[in-house]
């Protein structure tokens, strides 16, 4: 497999060797677990970051490369890895941050989807499932969770983008995280989900126009992370609820964490605006990672001071 490299797009084959290789090069802070398989049968890598005090710690979850074709995600959540163990011990943030909380960080969620764009189709985005009766494969795995599932801005047409699947977590990748969570939600206090493109940071509810009962909170720490994130190369983001900042789409993964009762729930949509979209250059990985990470940053230190 190639080498793997931070500031570029690394396919599936070299980010599992660089799961293991990094969780064993700092067994100190990162350990490593499969939280199942997907439909194709590859291993989905969790790695939990965070100092090993013996005792269970509150705990921010995120995720990568939902959609397939997103690729400056996937890069994200390796570049947070990677911060997060060569700025512990020098950055007081983060170094608090480790110290009093873990990261559950799943660098690839749809990972058939993934390898499917670097093989066949750049711009998949849906799991790689086949749908019995049609011809047309796959499930969008944000709307195939239980969260008004299928009501609003989703499909029943397995050949739509937007498919809700069969069922509810009908996808075997979204039971895997759905599961996890579910076993994990007493200490799991907030739940980021990673997307391009818009410079978006959005939390319920999608799946209809109601304010969530936590709305001034969540925009008001969305504004604090968006001022964070703009700080440093002056990236303009919008934030606000799904439904009226970007579409109303049911079945979230987002809205269904905060039904759950994660709180802090955040779906990021990362740059650009449009102009290369999810075609993002590789020269545009370092700055649009570093400034995302001040974001996360921003919200785990909310997270940490509200416990
Ligand atoms: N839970 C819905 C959050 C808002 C939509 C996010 C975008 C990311 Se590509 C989508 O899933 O269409
Ligand atoms: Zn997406
Ligand atoms: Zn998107
Ligand atoms: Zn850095």
């Amino acid at each position: 497999t190639k080498a793997h490299d931070y500031t570029k797009y690394n396919n599936w084959a070299t980010i599992n060797d660089w799961v293991v290789s990094i969780s064993s090069a700092n067994a100190n802070l990162i350990s490593r677990q499969v939280i199942g398989n997907t439909y194709e049968g590859r291993p989905m890598h969790l790695l939990k970051i965070g100092k090993k005090t013996g005792s269970t710690k509150p705990a921010v979850f995120m995720d990568c490369g939902f959609h397939a074709r997103e690729w400056i995600t996937h890069a994200f959540c390796q570049w947070f890895v990677k911060e997060a163990v060569s700025t512990y011990g020098s950055d007081s943030e983060m170094t608090n941050l480790l110290d009093r909380m873990d990261f559950f960080v799943l660098p690839v969620f749809n990972i058939d989807g993934y390898e499917y764009t670097w093989t066949n189709d750049r711009m998949w985005r849906k799991t790689r499932s086949r749908n019995s009766g049609s011809n047309c494969i796959g499930t969008d795995p944000n709307r195939n969770f239980d969260a008004g599932w299928c009501t609003i801005g989703a499909s029943s047409n397995p050949c739509s983008e937007t498919y809700c699947g069969s069922s509810i977590e009908s996808e075997i990748e979204s039971k895997n995280l759905a599961n996890f969570i579910r076993s994990n939600k007493s200490i799991i206090k907030a739940y980021l989900t990673v997307h391009s493109y818009s410079q978006l940071l959005l939390f319920p509810y999608s799946y209809k126009y109601g304010l969530a009962a936590d709305h001034s909170e969540l925009l008001s720490v969305s504004q604090g992370a968006i001022a964070a994130l703009r700080s440093l190369y002056g990236t303009k983001y919008t934030s606000g609820p799904g439904a009226s900042t970007i579409y109303p789409a049911a079945g979230g993964s987002d809205d269904w964490a905060y039904d759950l009762g994660v709180k802090y729930s955040y779906t990021f949509e990362l740059r650009d605006e449009g102009r290369y979209g999810f075609l993002l250059p590789e020269s545009q990985i370092k700055p649009t990672c570093e400034e995302t990470m001040l974001a996360v940053k921003y919200i785990a230190s909310h997270v940490l001071k509200n416990l």
